[in-house]
């Protein structure tokens, strides 16, 4: 028998004009589901939109947009008991949409409220942030200074090609090397470094597999920092290839800290946070998520 499932679908408000969106909910109303709507006009809008669903009782939320909605409602996901939370499922409307591509989500409208509604539902990871925040795809930072304007023009004058990467990836428009440390269970790093990457997903910056081995439900983070003054290209390159290189440091560590001298900015999936002490910590099998069987981020 055909079987009916509940969701609330969080739409960030850039997306909710979207036809193809309202087609396929339609289709999916008439079919006999039950699809409750909410669009979101700024930041803080899905926390109180994921408290509705867990009240309503829906069985899963859909995350209608880009990485920074799937972090958004995946924090406001964490701040509810592990019991009550509803099935996390992603509808890909953003830009980048790094998290949906990696996990092989479906861009299509359509397919992609078919697999929130039906697919099968795979315990994943948090990784959360200063006992705080949680992100589930990655977190990217570095030593500099946030983003000031919409061009990075500064950036780009001093990296030329290279500047849209690290603008995508650290939301930032000056970049130095920096001494940190970081450690984590039989692990101890001490150095300047330019990039850290942190994954719990794969890729960042519309398509840069950062952390090329990470899985979402392994229980671990993979750590690649690069450490060089110099920003030469070819550095560069092996990052953004997932290749091994003498400049980037490597592990795979279930919890890591990070501690420096200066402030560091840390992006979580689009958010930034600065601060001088990071503690990154997994949540193993944290929440649900629909994904497609062929997902390659399932261990
Ligand atoms: N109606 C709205 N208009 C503009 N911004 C919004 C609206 N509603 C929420 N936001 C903000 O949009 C941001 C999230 O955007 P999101 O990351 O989903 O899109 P994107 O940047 O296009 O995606 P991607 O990161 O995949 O490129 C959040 O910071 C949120 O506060």
């Amino acid at each position: 028998m055909h079987q009916q499932h509940s969701a609330l679908i969080i739409l960030n408000g850039k997306g909710a004009g979207n036809e193809e969106v309202r087609e396929a909910i339609d289709g999916l109303r008439t079919a006999g589901h039950t699809l409750h709507v909410r669009v979101t006009w700024e930041h803080g809008d899905a926390k109180r939109y994921v408290a509705e669903a867990v009240e309503l009782g829906v069985e899963t939320v859909v995350a209608g947009g880009g990485d920074g909605t799937i972090n958004e409602v995946s924090d406001a996901l964490s701040q509810h008991s592990e019991s009550s939370r509803p099935v996390l499922a992603v509808l890909p409307l953003g830009t980048a949409n790094d998290f949906a591509t990696a996990c092989l989500i479906p861009e299509n409208p359509q397919s992609a409220l078919q697999l929130a509604l039906q697919g099968r539902a795979v315990p994943i990871d948090f990784a959360r942030v200063n006992g705080k925040r949680v992100f589930i795809n990655m977190a990217t930072g570095g030593f500099g200074t946030k983003i000031t304007t919409e061009t990075p023009e500064k950036l780009k004058s001093v990296l030329g090609g290279a500047s849209y990467f690290l603008h995508g990836i650290l939301r930032m428009d000056t970049l130095k090397a920096d001494f940190c440390q970081i450690s984590g269970p039989n692990f101890n790093w001490e150095g300047k470094a330019l990039i850290v990457a942190i994954g719990n997903g794969r890729q960042a910056g519309g398509g840069q597999p950062l952390c090329p081995e990470a899985r979402i439900n392994d229980g671990k983070l993979e750590l690649r920092v690069l450490t060089s003054d110099e920003l030469l290209p070819a550095l560069l390159e092996s990052l953004f290839k997932g290749e091994s290189n003498k400049n980037v440091i490597e592990a795979s560590l279930p919890w890591l800290e990070i501690s420096a001298p200066h402030d560091m900015t840390l992006n979580l999936d689009g958010e930034p946070l600065s601060a001088k002490q990071f503690r990154i910590e997994i949540e193993p099998d944290a929440i649900n998520l629909r994904l497609p069987p062929n997902c390659p981020l399932i261990g």
